[in-house]
This record gives C-alpha cells, structure tokens and sequence, in this order.
C-alpha cells in the first residue's frame, strides 16, 4: 500500500507519466511478480476510476486518504484501517463521482450528451488485449488463432479488423514466438482499422508524418508489401529508434525513418508534392487512450490542450504540401474531442480548398470492414465499439 502510494505520488505529484513512474519504481524495489501485478493493477484501476483525483490540485494531502478509500472500496484492504476511519477524513470533502477533471468531463458531456455517461464509463474499464497479425508475412488470421489454440492461449477475431485477434486476457506475448518472428504485433483493434483505411498501395510514396514508434507506419508497410518507399518521420528519436527493431521483425525492408526538428524542417522541401499518401496521427490530448494510460487526463489542461491544437493546425498546413496532386492524406487523432477532430479537418479544408473529403464509408466498404458511419469520417468510441476512440478522415488533394 505504501508503495502504491509512493508511485502514485510521482504520477499525480510530479506528473510522471504511470509506466514510467512504475518501471523506476521497480527497477529501484525488489520485488516478486506478484506484488508488481498487484501494483500495477490497482495503480491503473485507481488512475482509471479517478474518484476525487480532481481535488488533488486543490489538496495535495489527500493522495493516501483517496487511495485508501479507493482500496477499501476494492477491498484490498481491512484489518487496522476502518471504513468510519478514512470517511471521517472526508467529511469537509465532498467525492466528485466523474471519473474525468471537471473541465473535460464537461466538454465530452457537451459534445455526446446523452452517450457521454456511457463514453467516460466504457474509459475507465481495462482495455482488452489485441493483436494483429502481419498481412506481410502471407499467414492468414485463421492460421495464427489455430496456432494460438495449440498453445493453449484463448483468443477470438476482432469484430472490425480483419487482420486482429483479441486475447482473453493480457499475455506477456512478446516472448511468444508468433511475435519475435513478426507474425504478430501489439496493436488496439481501433488503431489497426485507422492505419487500414489509409490504404496503402504498393509501388507508391507513402509518408508516416508522425510515425512514433511505428505503430501505423508497420500496417502500412504490410499493405506496401515491400514495394514502393514508405518515409516513417518524427520529432522523438527514441520513438523512431523503437521502430527500428519492430520493421525488422515484421520483415518490413523499404522503410525509411527521418528525425524531424519539427513541421518546418527544411529537409521537408525534397519531398513537396511527392507523396501519394501522407499519414498524420498528430500529436493529440490522448482523450481516446485512457483505458490504456488513465494518467493522461491528470496531465491535460485546458492550456496543453490548447497547444496540442495548436501544433495539429501548424503539422496539417506544413505536411499536407508533400501531397501530390491526386494523392491523398489522412488525419487522424486518438481523441475523442471534436476540437481536435472534426473542427481541425473543418479549418483545414476552409484554408486548403484544394482538399476534400473521401467519404470514410465508402473506403470502409472498400476493404470489407463492416463498420458503419453516417458522417464523412469516422469516430470511434470505446463504448460503442470497444476499441480505443479514434478519429479519422481521409482528404483527397484535387
Ligand atoms: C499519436 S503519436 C503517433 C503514434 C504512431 N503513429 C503509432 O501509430 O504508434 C504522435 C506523434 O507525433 C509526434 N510529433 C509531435 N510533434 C510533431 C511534429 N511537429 N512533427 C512531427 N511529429 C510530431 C510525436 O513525437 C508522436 O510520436
């Protein structure tokens, strides 16, 4: 418990994001797989639910009281500590319900009135784990799911993805030898779905502009079958350095990674108009992610949002010129607020009346994904489609 709260301090303290908060914690702490497992989930559960976190910003002191009560709840623990006990220091304090700071949860409210309630519940539950398999490497998914069963390892299909599987519960699955020979990658079914859509040709110039780790850029790649250049870019060297082992597990071998300053880098101008497909998962408040890192929404501020929206006009104005006529590019974001989202796309296309909407449904259709969307684009929402809340729209250069 001690220890818990020492970690939790860190993340809500000193702002420390949570996996990097418990890896120092456990590098610095023996400590067996047990207790690791139990910290580790109540952390994240107590990050997730964020009852009362709200009131830390006001009373920093209230940290154990909240995650006392918070274990109590959980039952995680009972003997010398009483329910009266930890209520008596509650008294002149009352615990917001919400599971999101106040700000933001009003804005979700705002914009998915009566589906909000069901949006920031469906946030706060585990993320399941999902795989994807690598179209890459010519084994079907029905293959991999066989070769799963043989290791007694449940898992079913994704609904959405044809390419995803998802597990029965959380495996450390990269020692499993599906994933060190590239057959299988980490991914959330929501994420596969958007690097799909962007539908990647082989024999065509593909830029990834905000590549990270690599996430999309190894879907694309899958699509690219080799053929054809694929340009994964960012500002994070050591995002960039973890794709490189990840391209070549996936056997991925036209791959090109390049360390931008940033959107204005005058590398930039030998690739004006040359793309045929630019992919921009912009750098966004991570509104969609918070099953995964229920931290985030502790970090965010009404300021960094600001910012984050800010940096996604100025990515979308510079990165949309390597753009070939006819060629297409594709925004996305895992946030689930219409700032950031569908306003951007809006601004974007009002500024750059050379780009217009591609229909996401009919490309959806394309591909045999049987999702459905009345919009131009599509949002998804963990609620309603128990993946992560994504948000994408693809814009075709005239
Ligand atoms: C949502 S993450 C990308 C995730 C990645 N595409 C994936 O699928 O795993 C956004 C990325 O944008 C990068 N970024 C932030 N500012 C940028 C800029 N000005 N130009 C290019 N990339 C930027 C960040 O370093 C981060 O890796």
């Amino acid at each position: 418990m001690q220890q818990g709260l020492r970690v939790l301090s860190q993340i809500l303290h000193h702002q420390v994001p949570a996996d990097a908060a418990l890896s120092q914690h456990f590098h610095k702490e023996q400590s067996d797989a047990h207790s690791r497992n139990w910290c580790i989930e109540h952390i994240y559960g107590f990050l997730r639910e964020g009852q009362g976190i709200d009131l830390l910003q006001r009373h920093p002191t209230l940290l154990k009281t909240l995650w006392v009560h918070y274990l109590l709840r959980h039952q995680q623990i009972s003997e010398g500590l009483h329910r009266h006990q930890v209520d008596e220091e509650f008294k002149d304090t009352l615990i917001p319900a919400g599971s999101l700071p106040a700000w933001l949860e009003m804005q979700v409210e705002e914009q998915y009135d009566d589906g909000a309630e069901n949006l920031i519940k469906a946030s706060t539950r585990a993320a399941e784990m999902d795989l994807r398999v690598n179209a890459a490497k010519g084994v079907s998914r029905e293959a991999v799911l066989k070769q799963l069963e043989l290791q007694h390892i449940l898992a079913a299909p994704t609904p959405w993805s044809p390419w995803g599987i998802r597990l029965n519960k959380h495996l450390p699955i990269n020692r499993n030898a599906l994933f060190e020979n590239g057959t299988l990658e980490v991914q959330d079914e929501g994420s596969q779905v958007v690097a799909l859509l962007a539908n990647a040709q082989s024999g065509q110039t593909v830029i990834d502009f905000c590549a990270g780790a690599g996430g999309k850029t190894l879907v694309l790649g899958s699509q690219m079958q080799s053929r054809g250049r694929l340009v994964a870019m960012d500002v994070n060297e050591r995002r960039l350095n973890n794709l490189r082992p990840r391209l070549k597990r996936a056997g991925l071998d036209n791959v090109q990674t390049v360390l931008l300053k940033d959107e204005q880098d005058p590398y930039l101008s030998r690739w004006q108009a040359k793309a045929d497909l630019l992919l921009i998962d912009a750098p966004c408040s991570g509104t969609g992610t918070l099953r995964r890192n229920p931290d985030l929404k502790w970090r965010l501020t009404p300021e960094s949002l600001e910012r984050l929206q800010a940096t996604q006009q100025r990515i979308l104005a510079a990165a949309s010129q390597l753009v070939k006529s006819g060629g297409e590019m594709v925004y996305a974001t895992c946030s689930l607020l219409a700032s950031e989202n569908q306003q951007q796309v809006q601004a974007f296309m009002d500024a750059h009346p050379e780009f217009s909407l591609v229909p996401v449904q009919s490309r959806l259709q394309q591909l045999g994904i049987k999702l459905k969307t009345t919009s131009p684009w599509l949002q998804l929402l963990p609620s309603q489609h128990g993946c992560d809340g994504l948000f994408v729209a693809i814009l075709r250069k005239n």
